[in-house]
């Protein structure tokens, strides 16, 4: 389901459809092709990430000069960010050629060991959503690593043997949203972590800027800049703003991407200055006007949001939590003052209300 054209992102059974919404920072469907397209392709045309870039910089040319492979990078950081785009950058700045898997497809061993032993040498085999890989295939990942061996079994039971097979020299980009997730042995195998976080707004209206370009419209800074602040951060986020805001300018405007056009297109999804949509605020709504602001059980929040707890957990309120709008104690989710604020609401007299006075460690759930 689109939200481009489909304004209610719940799916038929009722259950909220995260990907859905405007604002998710996964990739859909639809993005995919226009995603391609807007991808920078080398390192000095990558806006933002400064520290990253830098590093990944030196690893690169370090590699480049000693005519060698690198080391094996890893990416990590929340969704739409630039790992994939930093995976094509990093095969596209070593003028290899790349190859594209993730950790879903590889369920089992055999599955690597046939992708592995058809890597060309220095070849940047990128695993994208690494720590969804199976135990036996990471197992035979480490491996593959640090000494360019795969060992293929052949037979079962007490007759298999294990024939091992040389690999030419290749670079793996890994991918992940939960680094945590990764055992030690694998995080390990990698020589360069490099961990993104989310953009300055400043980074996001460049982005912006290339983008448009890119697409052939013509954007004002102020509008740019509007989008650029109820982005959330995430530059998959802004990218897909300003096509919804470009669709607005060419169907109700004079075509051109002005604030006017941005203003009116993200009233019309719903995403409003702070970059929330409906479910956001209707969790913030709910936590002030019918609990006084908390604290309130996780569980109890999603019944009256009308959600499951898990949509409310994972969808809404990591960005709430990271805006400092709820703050999460062991008694529950409390509404700090941002949050009556930006419903224009006066925070309960007297209350020590978004104080961290929290009174035990923050387990983050206790609905
Ligand atoms: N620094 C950047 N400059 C310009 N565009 C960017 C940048 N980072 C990401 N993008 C754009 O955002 C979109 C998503 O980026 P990408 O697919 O690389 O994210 P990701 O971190 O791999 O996401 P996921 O974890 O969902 O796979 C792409 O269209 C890409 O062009």
């Amino acid at each position: 389901m689109r939200v481009a054209d489909d304004e209610d992102p719940r799916a038929g059974d009722g259950s909220y459809d995260a990907t859905a919404r405007i604002v998710d920072a996964g990739g859909t469907d639809d993005d995919t092709t226009v995603e391609a397209a807007l991808r920078p392709r080398r390192l000095d045309e990558f806006p933002g990430q400064p520290k990253v870039r830098d590093q990944l910089g030196l690893v690169l040319e370090a590699a480049r000069r000693r005519g060698a492979a690198p080391d094996h990078v890893l990416l990590s950081g929340p969704p739409g960010l630039g790992k994939t785009t930093l995976a094509m950058i990093v095969a596209a700045e070593l003028e290899q050629p790349i190859r594209v898997t993730s950790g879903p497809a590889i369920q089992h061993a055999g599955d690597l060991a046939s992708v592995l032993s058809s890597l060309s040498e220095g070849e940047v085999l990128f695993l994208d959503e690494i720590h969804r890989m199976s135990r036996p295939a990471e197992e035979m990942l480490y491996l593959a690593m640090e000494d360019f061996r795969v060992d293929v079994v052949v037979g079962k039971g007490p007759g298999a043997t294990a024939i091992p097979l040389e690999l030419p020299p290749f670079t793996v980009v890994g991918a992940t949203t939960r680094a945590g997730l990764l055992p030690a042995p694998l995080r390990d195998r990698f020589g360069f972590t490099g961990h993104l976080d989310f953009y300055e707004v400043a980074d996001l209206e460049r982005i912006l800027a290339r983008s448009a370009r890119l697409l052939g419209v013509t954007a004002d800074d102020d509008a740019l800049a509007e989008i650029a602040l109820r982005s959330r951060g995430t530059p998959r986020i802004a990218n897909r703003l300003l096509r919804r805001v470009r669709d607005w300018a060419q169907v109700h405007g004079t075509g051109q991407v002005d604030v006017n056009a941005a203003q009116a297109a993200l009233a019309l999804f719903d995403v409003d200055e702070a970059g929330l949509d409906r479910l956001d605020r209707a969790v913030l709504d709910a936590l002030c006007r019918r609990f006084g602001g908390g604290p309130v059980g996780l569980s109890t929040l999603a019944v009256a949001v009308g959600e499951e707890t898990d949509t409310v957990e994972t969808v809404a309120e990591p960005y709430l939590v990271r805006q400092g709008y709820i703050v999460r104690s062991p008694r529950g989710r409390i509404a700090t003052p941002a949050a009556w604020q930006h419903l224009g609401l006066t925070p309960p007299a007297g209350e020590q209300v978004g104080l961290p006075f929290v009174d035990g460690p923050d387990t983050g759930r206790l609905g």
